[in-house]
């Protein structure tokens, strides 16, 4: 049984004068330890599944299962990271680190130790007792995957966490999530409008077509990519080939629209 299934999903918004369907028949399974993306033109359902996957939206038809069951009963198996941080800036980054701990009553010295180590591999020793507004705003994301980290998360939901970031600092930020995600063998699920990142980060792309938001195409990254870090992955030939395979896609997908 794959870790995370999306069979015949379907959702429409209902509003007095107008229905949108924002998805349609999706069907996909991820397998744990596997990450994929979603990509695709602007209002094709992307955040509508992820929300679908998080369990804070029922859709109207079809069903997610994580581990075989809904979303909203395995809340404790899922982590995410957003475009922004949502530290809470009274707090100190340890304390902001810790709070999902203290929150599911299961901060112990041992799980504390733990969500700690994470401050040394991501680069962020050192800074413990500091409040958000001090760090720059690619530190404060590296607490927030510290802070997702912490709970020890089966499925991470990234939804376009980098898109903030400057240039150089997102591409650093990838590498790092991608190398702290496969070392734990943690299954991702990404949002992204960045090609690239799809292509480097993942071992499956679904692009997506809108009107109604359903599953156009999949793309399964070479194996001789996937092996590489992402930031080495934007250097290769397969990579160029790729992105403008996915481009032309995109282009005649918006054209349509
Ligand atoms: N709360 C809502 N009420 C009504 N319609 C909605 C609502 N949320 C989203 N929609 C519509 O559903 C469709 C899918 O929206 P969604 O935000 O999931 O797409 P998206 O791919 O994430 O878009 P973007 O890339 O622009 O963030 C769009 O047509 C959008 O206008």
């Amino acid at each position: 049984m794959s870790f995370l299934t999306a069979e015949h999903v379907g959702h429409h918004y209902f509003s007095p004068s107008s229905v949108t369907t924002a998805l349609k028949d999706v069907s996909f399974s991820v397998e744990e330890g596997e990450f994929i993306s979603l990509i695709g033109p602007s209002g094709c359902g992307k955040t509508t599944l992820l929300s679908i996957m998080a369990g804070l939206l029922t859709p109207t038809d079809g069903q997610v299962k994580i581990d075989g069951q809904p979303p909203d009963l395995q809340k404790n198996l899922i982590g995410y990271m957003l475009q922004q941080d949502y530290l809470f800036p009274w707090k100190t980054i340890e304390e902001n680190i810790l709070i999902g701990l203290k929150l599911n009553r299961s901060l112990t010295p041992e799980s504390k130790e733990k969500a700690l180590s994470f401050l040394e591999q991501i680069g962020l020793k050192g800074v413990e007792t500091q409040f958000p507004r001090q760090l720059s705003g690619g530190m404060r994301q590296r607490a927030a995957l510290a802070r997702t980290m912490a709970v020890d998360p089966k499925l991470l939901l990234l939804d376009e966490p980098f898109s903030a970031l400057d240039y150089q600092t997102k591409l650093k930020l990838e590498n790092l999530v991608f190398e702290i995600l496969k070392s734990y063998q943690k299954t991702a699920v990404l949002v992204t409008h960045d090609i690239g990142e799809a292509i480097s980060m993942s071992d499956r792309i679904l692009l997506f077509a809108a009107k109604p938001g359903r599953v156009h195409k999949v793309f399964t990254i070479p194996d001789e990519l996937r092996h590489l870090t992402p930031l080495k992955v934007r250097s290769q030939d397969a990579y160029y080939d790729l992105f403008s395979t996915i481009w032309k896609e995109l282009e005649t997908l918006e054209e349509e629209q």
